[in-house]
């Protein structure tokens, strides 16, 4: 297939903002696609080169990049940089500056989809030695054939930012229409599976049956359920008839698998992050049973037998080398709080069968490897469940989870069947994409963050606030170098970067908006916290600003 007839397809896609305009274009695009590159086809649609799980990465930053395109058109990396400036975004100044290359390739082949993608993934696995020349050379094989709107989307790609308006949902309708197969169960394979790619290829080959039979493997992370808020613990318990209430820790959320004796441990974002942990890994090997399993838990910081802030647990969870040291310094504990496959997959079972499953299999390491503290509560007995909210902050947790004792495991959906209930109120999770430079002595400290949210249908980032409070000059000098690393465009004190770091905001009011693309924003937003373990996309939805905003109303 031609790379240009996929760039084609972006184009059309990032030339309308309508759902269902998209969702068809991309059904009639995995229609067209042959063979075994509908996998292929499929992730390149999303902007990625590998599943979102995948521990491979391109490696490939802003100024790599541009000396590659400066070797292929004759420029310099100056005059690249101010086209970035001029046009905003890499695509569309590689683009501008493709068309205006000197010397035409008149003798080049065309670009294929197989080749493009074959190449970028050899990107991920070059290390080492001479990396970035090697990486040089394949981005000169690909671009140096480049037509300019091929060159647009290749380095887009490359950066992974995309932007053409396509988010996972969209992808899921569109498999769906392409080959008649039930929406439902095209998203409840993506939840297990993770990979839309073979999700696309069982549906074309295999249909609605193939796509029953998908089923999550240890080895392979899976979406988390998400918990609502309670209104009051005794409204939910009424609710729920019977809950099973356990403290709600706070620290990072991790999916431990075990595969042929294989342990891996995976955040909420599905990234693979085992090697920081060994301390973990030594701990569950002991207290989890020796089969293919996966369990899930948080993992807090405890100092002197006190939960500590979150921002110690971040130290450890990215962490690539002083791990040893690390490792004493600050150590992890592991309260399990449910198991989705042990011997077999156990999702559809109650939660009631699943806990029982974990309090047999497991053999706790007091202080270490525990089952989380849980009561069980129906309506004659809420308060058991106010004293364990009660105790629960007293030794320093959040609050309590609620949950609903008969419901299966329901990846990814934000549901009924799983509240919580905090002593702080609810906070927003965003994604900063500019900010503004102070004056005078803080002219080098980013003060203000200007955030988004995420259009659920879209993918796309809609501005919501500015934050400016919060942080302390250490964390605003750390946020502020990551922010350089990060810049697309810089005016002035004004700077717009690459969206990456997640910010958790608290804040008074949502007010109505003209002035941010959102249509809203928050009065008085607190930076609460830097959510490292959470990514673009795990952002809250301008739907839910809406329906919040709808309820104080
Ligand atoms: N016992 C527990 N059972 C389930 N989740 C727990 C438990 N203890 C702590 N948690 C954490 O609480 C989170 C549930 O809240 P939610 O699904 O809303 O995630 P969130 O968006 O990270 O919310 P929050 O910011 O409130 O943690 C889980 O993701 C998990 O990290």
């Amino acid at each position: 297939m031609l790379y240009m007839d996929l760039a084609r397809v972006y184009k059309a896609l990032e030339s309308t903002t309508k759902r269902l305009e998209k969702t068809e274009i991309l059904a009639e695009l995995f229609r067209s696609v042959e063979g075994e590159l509908l996998p292929a086809v499929t992730i390149l649609m999303l902007g990625r080169v590998f599943p979102t799980w995948s521990s491979e990465e391109l490696g490939v930053g802003i100024k790599l990049l541009m000396k590659a395109i400066s070797t292929v058109v004759g420029v310099s990396v100056e005059e690249i940089e101010d086209e970035i400036r001029e046009q905003g975004d890499i695509g569309l100044a590689s683009e501008k500056l493709f068309s205006r290359k000197a010397q035409t390739t008149f003798f080049s082949k065309p670009l294929t989809v197989e080749l493009v993608y074959s190449k970028l993934r050899a990107l991920a696995s070059i290390s080492g030695e001479r990396a970035q020349s090697r990486k040089i050379d394949i981005l000169l094989e690909i671009l140096s054939q480049a037509k300019p709107l091929e060159a647009k989307y290749i380095t887009r790609t490359v950066l992974e930012e995309l932007r053409v308006g396509v988010a996972e949902g969209i992808i899921r309708d569109a498999i769906s229409g392409a080959f008649g197969v039930d929406p439902a169960l095209v998203e409840r394979a993506h939840m297990l599976t993770n990979d839309l790619g073979m999700v696309a290829l069982v549906a074309r080959d295999e249909g609605e049956e193939g796509l029953k039979k998908l089923n999550l493997e240890p080895g392979r992370p899976v979406k988390p359920m998400l918990a609502q808020l309670a209104d009051s613990i005794e409204s939910a318990v009424q609710e729920l008839g019977r809950a099973f209430c356990e403290t709600k820790y706070d620290g990072v959320r991790v999916q431990i698998h075990r595969k042929s004796g294989e342990i891996l441990i995976f955040t909420r974002r599905l990234e693979n992050i085992t090697l920081a942990v060994p301390d973990i890994v030594e701990m569950v090997e002991e207290a989890l049973p020796d089969t293919d399993y996966i369990f899930e838990g948080e993992i807090i910081v405890k100092i002197d037998g006190r939960p500590a802030s979150f921002q110690y647990i971040l130290q450890r969870v990215r962490r690539k080398y002083d791990i040893d040291r690390l490792k004493v310094e600050v150590p992890l504990s592991l309260y399990v709080f449910d198991v989705l496959y042990h011997e077999r997959p156990l999702i559809d079972e109650p939660l009631i069968k699943r806990r029982s499953i974990l309090e047999s299999v497991i053999s706790e390491i007091p202080g270490k490897v525990e089952a989380s503290h849980m009561v069980d509560v129906g309506p004659d007995n809420v308060e058991d469940a106010v004293n364990l909210f009660n105790e629960s902050i007293r030794e320093g947790h959040e609050g309590i989870m609620i949950k609903d004792v008969m419901a299966p495991y329901i990846p990814g959906i934000r549901g009924k069947k799983m509240l919580k209930f905090k002593a702080e109120p609810e906070t927003l999770d965003l994604v900063v994409v500019g900010g503004t430079y102070g004056r005078g002595k803080r002219a080098h400290l980013v003060g203000s963050y200007l955030l988004a949210a995420r259009d659920e249908d879209t993918g796309e980032l809609m501005t919501v606030a500015h934050v400016a409070t919060g942080l302390d000059d250490q964390t605003l000098q750390e946020l502020s170098d990551r922010m350089e690393e990060l810049i697309i465009e810089r005016k002035g004190r004004k700077l717009w970067v690459k969206p990456e770091i997640v910010l958790e905001v608290a804040y008074s009011e949502i007010v109505k908006s003209p002035e941010y693309e959102s249509g809203y924003s928050l009065r008085f937003p607190v930076v609460k916290r830097i959510r490292d373990d959470l990514s673009p996309e795990d952002v809250d939805t301008v739907s839910r600003i809406r329906s919040i905003f709808g309820e104080s109303e």
